[in-house]
């Protein structure tokens, strides 16, 4: 395999969270062919860390490593002042986080302004309070490092990248409409298939998080918010909608799904060993669905001419596209735009789960060769 970049242009990569999708980051990274441009200076974990910025050299393997490092993760204030030393004309440093955690995303500004570019597929900052976002907007400009978020929105699927393309290049957003949760997906696709009956609501929503689909507590996908968060990450690219959602996606018209005696769970597990007692409900509604000859899906809308933004279960006939053509965790995003008018730009793939989310942020950080 040809090389990837310049032997001279070495791009240091910070990575904090090494759960599903950041372990599988670093062992994509890892595995890059020959000369490989990345050195990793920095890896953390919520426990554990490890620094050096000449390039981390593993001596059991980055797990091993890491696991037995025996040093606490300090702040994001020493690691954006330890990170910003690489920073010089013509090399790039890179934080790529891959937690869902709020603290790490609202360091980003921090990381920016220090020249440190931010690639992630963390939806927080992005989908938040519009403040924060306007934060990381002002610092990457000031800094000239960028911020990439492709996996934020249908995991490794080309949908910021094609939404960007289609506003930049001068298209006109009407509408974009789709199935936007990979679990969301995952778990009607089974329980409510063509056919009408499926296993029980609980055992598809364990299965989900078992294969990686779900956000760390799956409530999280379950009450619409990660629907939300998506609809807003991309509502902020369109020119007509970038301030229409000042307090993120608590502000987008959703509908959860979260039985109310579970809302205040505070871990996945139990949230899991709870969900049986609430089976017959979800049943109730895919017999209503089937007798019209219908299927139950989580969709997403962003309608630019309308100014709607909204997540919601729908019916749809057995006959449609969103019954017929997903399976798995598959993501279907239509843009309906001036130019795609009678027939809408369509992306589908699978839209969760470790390999296409970490493919995702790979791609985003092969962006910066
Ligand atoms: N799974 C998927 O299909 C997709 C996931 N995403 C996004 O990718 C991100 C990661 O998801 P996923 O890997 O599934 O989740 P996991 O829960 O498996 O991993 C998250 C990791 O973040 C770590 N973490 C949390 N806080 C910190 C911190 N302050 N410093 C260092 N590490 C921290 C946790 O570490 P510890 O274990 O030590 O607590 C955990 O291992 C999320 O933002 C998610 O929304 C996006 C698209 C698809
Ligand atoms: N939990 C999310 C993961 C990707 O963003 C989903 O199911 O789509
Ligand atoms: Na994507």
């Amino acid at each position: 395999m040809s090389s990837l970049a310049p032997s001279n242009q070495t791009i240091r990569v910070a990575v904090i969270g090494v759960g599903l999708v950041g372990a599988e980051f670093v062992d994509q990274l890892l595995a890059l062919a020959t000369p490989n441009p990345f050195r990793i200076v920095s890896l953390s974990s919520s426990k554990n860390a490890l620094l050096g910025l000449d390039g981390l050299s593993f001596t059991e393997g980055w797990r091993s490593d890491l696991w037995k490092s025996g040093k606490k993760p300090g702040s994001f204030a020493d690691l954006a002042k330890e990170l910003s030393k690489l920073v010089v004309p013509n090399q790039k440093v890179v934080l790529v986080d891959n937690t869902a955690n709020e603290a790490v995303a609202a360091s980003y500004p921090l990381f920016l302004k220090a020249g440190i570019n931010v690639i992630t597929p963390n939806k927080k900052a992005f989908s938040g309070d519009l403040r924060l976002y306007d934060e990381i907007l002002s610092a990457s400009a000031a800094s000239g490092a960028r911020f990439l978020n492709e996996s934020t929105v249908g995991a490794g699927l080309p949908i910021i990248s094609t939404l960007k393309d289609l506003v930049m290049t001068g298209d006109t957003v009407h509408k974009i409409e789709g199935v936007f949760s990979g679990t969301m997906s995952y778990i009607f696709n089974e329980f409510s298939p063509a056919q009408g009956t499926g296993p029980a609501f609980s055992s598809v929503v364990r299965i989900a998080r078992e294969k990686g689909y779900t956000e760390p507590h799956p409530a999280d996908d379950l009450n619409g918010a990660d629907v939300g968060r998506k609809l807003t990450i991309l509502s902020r690219y369109i020119p007509a909608l970038r301030t229409a959602l000042p307090s993120g996606y608590k502000s987008v018209s959703t509908r959860s799904l979260v039985p109310g005696e579970l809302e205040n769970t505070e871990s996945g597990d139990e949230f899991i060993e709870k969900l049986p007692a609430f089976d017959e409900q979800f049943d109730k509604m895919r017999k209503e669905a089937s007798a019209e000859d219908k299927v139950l899906r989580f969709v997403g809308v962003v309608d630019v001419k309308n100014g709607v933004i909204k997540a919601d279960l729908e019916k749809y006939p057995n006959t449609h596209p969103f019954a017929t053509s997903l399976g798995g965790s598959d993501n279907i995003i239509m843009f309906h735009t001036e130019r795609y008018g009678a027939r809408p730009l369509i992306v589908q793939g699978a839209g969760a789960g470790a390999a296409v989310t970490a493919m995702g942020v790979m791609s985003d950080l092969l962006k910066l060769v």
